[in-house]
């Protein structure tokens, strides 16, 4: 059991070799991660890779098959969730959102709704609020109860460049002011807020993990992005020496083909960029994101993502 305590550092959540089977299949194996108290943790991964699985492992919502899950005792959790079943058909204000799990005292939702940047939102229909206005109002219901570890999943789904800078913005200043953990989900394999202390890359287990590059010192990267950008988005460039193939198997770069792999598997080549600003504006292997629309900084992230070939996920 892990020990109780509010120290900064301290261990509020740990995955051992955790593994969930689902109708006859692991859909994660292997899982090793822990995430402390002030730390920022972001799981990335391409669809269906075990991101949402391990974060609700990590929590309780999913009893892992294999391996152990230690939280410290009483570990308060605040958890948003990558889809809400919400009835739209029925009127909800933010006010309501608040409460629908429990009652919550007014002061504590007012705190969490200015925290979040929302206060004056208290009356209106969730239904009518913008992408990033929701997400806030997600945020404010997970810290409203004051957890020691928040579970973010895809909280910047369906916001803009500059609203997921804001976003990302918001989710420092919630670790700054609180000191809780945080467990990130990310839908982007490239791109991750530049606080995050480790990135753990999924593929149905660990692919590797490591820090992401800090691209605020890159003079060039803050005249592509924007200096506020720069301090929020850091590029994690990695690549694999194998392919996950549609049946599940695992092509390795030497050609053989193995039905599974496990990190202990020697298979993995990791490359973590600390090293260079040239990972983020190297060789353009045409690398489509998933910001398209973001017409004014198409540039800009195209730049930033210009070594994503290299992420060699099936
Ligand atoms: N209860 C379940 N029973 C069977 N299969 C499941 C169950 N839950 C999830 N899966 C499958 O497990 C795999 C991993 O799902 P998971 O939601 O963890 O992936 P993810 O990395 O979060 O994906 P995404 O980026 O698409 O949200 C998927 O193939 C999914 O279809």
């Amino acid at each position: 059991m892990l020990s109780p305590a509010n120290a900064k550092g301290e261990r509020l959540v740990s995955l051992e070799d955790v593994g969930v089977l689902r109708g006859g299949r692991w859909l994660v194996r292997g899982v090793e991660f822990s995430v402390s108290r002030g730390e920022i943790v972001t799981l990335i991964g391409p669809n269906g890779s075990g991101k949402s699985t391990s974060a609700k492992a990590a929590i309780g919502v999913l009893k892992p098959d294999e391996g152990r899950v230690e939280r410290f005792p009483g570990l308060k959790v605040g958890y948003v969730p990558q889809k809400l079943s919400i009835d739209w058909t029925l009127p909800l204000t933010v006010r309501r959102l608040m409460t629908l799990t429990g009652p919550l005292p007014e002061r504590d939702m007012q705190a969490a709704l200015e925290a979040a940047g929302i206060a004056h939102m208290i009356g209106a229909e969730v239904q009518h609020l913008s992408g990033g206005e929701f997400q806030r109002a997600l945020m404010a219901r997970a810290i409203a109860r004051k957890p020691d570890l928040l579970v973010l999943d895809e909280p910047v789904q369906g916001v803009d460049f500059s609203g997921e800078i804001a976003l990302y913005d918001l989710i420092k200043s919630i670790r700054n002011a609180s000191g809780c953990g945080i467990l990130l989900i990310s839908h982007d394999l490239h791109v991750v807020m530049a606080e995050t202390d480790t990135v753990i890359c999924l593929n149905g287990h660990v692919c590797c993990r490591g820090t992401p590059e800090a691209v605020s010192r890159s003079p060039e990267y803050v005249r592509l992005f924007g200096s506020r950008a720069a301090q929020t988005l850091a590029v994690y460039s990695h690549h694999h020496d194998h392919t996950h193939l549609p049946d599940g198997r695992v092509l390795h770069a030497d050609g053989s083909v193995t039905d599974h792999c496990h990190p202990e598997d020697g298979h993995h080549a990791h490359e973590h960029a600390h090293d260079s600003h040239e990972h983020a504006h190297g060789q353009d292997h045409g690398h489509a994101h998933a910001h398209d629309d973001h017409h004014e900084h198409d540039h800009a992230h195209e730049h930033a993502h210009s070594r994503s070939g290299e992420g060699r996920h099936a």
